[in-house]
């Protein structure tokens, strides 16, 4: 299986070498910059799971030199988005899949519009990643999934040879059928998780501390079903007390990435998540009240320009 990564970052650097550590040819689709960069120092896996180093990974900067891609894995930030559509037009008229991991739900609808809807498989992750100053993936959780399935039946093929391949690889990797279901699930707690670490700027554990300010994240998740369910997924009270547990249950130094983008200065996804159910919630005549708070607080630090 030929495997494309665009987005040769924290989240696809990890997935793409550990396909390629279980022997699938990997090409990373990157821009100047960072071939420079992997072109100096390779690319590398540092995890408690098992490091992985590269000398020379298939770097390529034009997807026209891409030959006979199966799937590719688009692990973009979503403000980054917008900019790869052209070259994953030029793939899919190839024959790839295209399966994103970004958090969020706006991008499916942009990708579907763009490059039809029978080219986009569902996908999302659950990892704890960083690049270092040498570009080289610091994976920092003992967990690392890739949850992904298909969103109608002619994908089915391609989801489960990429399970099979998964099988193979230092990865958690679950097919999951109903896979918008579950990107729905994670945003919800993404929404909540992100917001509330990042519009305090602490981690989880000094906001559990005060009931006040853990029942704006409660409230967060409460909007984000609300929303699902006005999008005709049926995200329930139990999914609400799922990740509220799965918030209670996070070390106290826990947080999440848009949090960490924050304390590094970088920009937010912040547009991309909060901004995006804003102007979703408005498209089916919903308010999300918290949510419009978590824009407005993080806004100053969005770092977009
Ligand atoms: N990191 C994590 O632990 C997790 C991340 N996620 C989600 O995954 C997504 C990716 O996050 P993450 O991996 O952290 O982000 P990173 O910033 O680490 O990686 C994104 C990469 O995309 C590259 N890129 C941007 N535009 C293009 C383009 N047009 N062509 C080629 N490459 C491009 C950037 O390269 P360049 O150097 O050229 O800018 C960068 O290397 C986000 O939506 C995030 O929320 C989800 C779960 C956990
Ligand atoms: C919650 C977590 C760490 C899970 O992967 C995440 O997606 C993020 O913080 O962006």
């Amino acid at each position: 299986m030929h495997v494309v990564i665009l987005g040769a970052g924290a989240l696809g650097g990890y997935f793409g070498l550990r396909y390629q550590e279980a022997g699938a040819k990997v090409t990373f689709l990157v821009r100047e910059r960072r071939a420079e960069q992997i072109q100096k120092h390779g690319l590398a896996i540092r995890s408690p799971q098992g490091d992985y180093n590269v000398k020379d990974p298939i770097l390529c900067t034009d997807p026209n030199n891409i030959e006979k891609p199966d799937i590719v894995i688009v692990s973009v930030k979503g403000y980054h988005l917008a900019g790869t559509l052209d070259s994953l037009q030029v793939l899919v008229q190839k024959g790839a899949y295209i399966l994103p991991v970004l958090n969020g739900i706006e991008h499916m609808d942009i990708l579907q519009e763009k490059l039809g809807e029978k080219n986009i498989i569902g996908g999302l992750s659950f990892i704890i990643a960083t690049l270092n100053e040498q570009g080289y993936v610091v994976h920092s959780s003992d967990f690392h999934e890739l949850v992904f399935g298909p969103l109608n039946s002619s994908q089915e093929e391609v989801c489960k040879r990429l399970e099979e391949l998964s099988s193979k690889a230092v990865m958690t990797a679950t097919y999951h059928p109903s896979i918008l279901y579950e990107q729905w699930k994670k945003y919800m707690f993404i929404s909540a998780f992100s917001g509330i670490t990042t519009a305090i700027n602490l981690p989880i554990g000094p906001i559990r501390e005060h009931k006040e300010t853990f029942a704006i994240a409660v409230n967060l998740l409460q909007e984000m079903k609300k929303l699902a369910n006005a999008c005709q997924i049926k995200l329930t009270d139990d999914d609400v007390e799922m990740a509220k547990e799965k918030l209670l249950g996070l070390n106290n130094e826990a947080t999440s990435s848009m949090h960490q983008d924050r304390r590094k200065q970088s920009p937010l996804e912040l547009d991309h998540l909060h901004g995006a159910a804003i102007r979703l919630a408005k498209q089916k005549g919903l308010t999300l009240p918290y949510t419009n708070m978590v824009l407005g607080m993080v806004k100053p630090f969005a770092n977009l320009t």
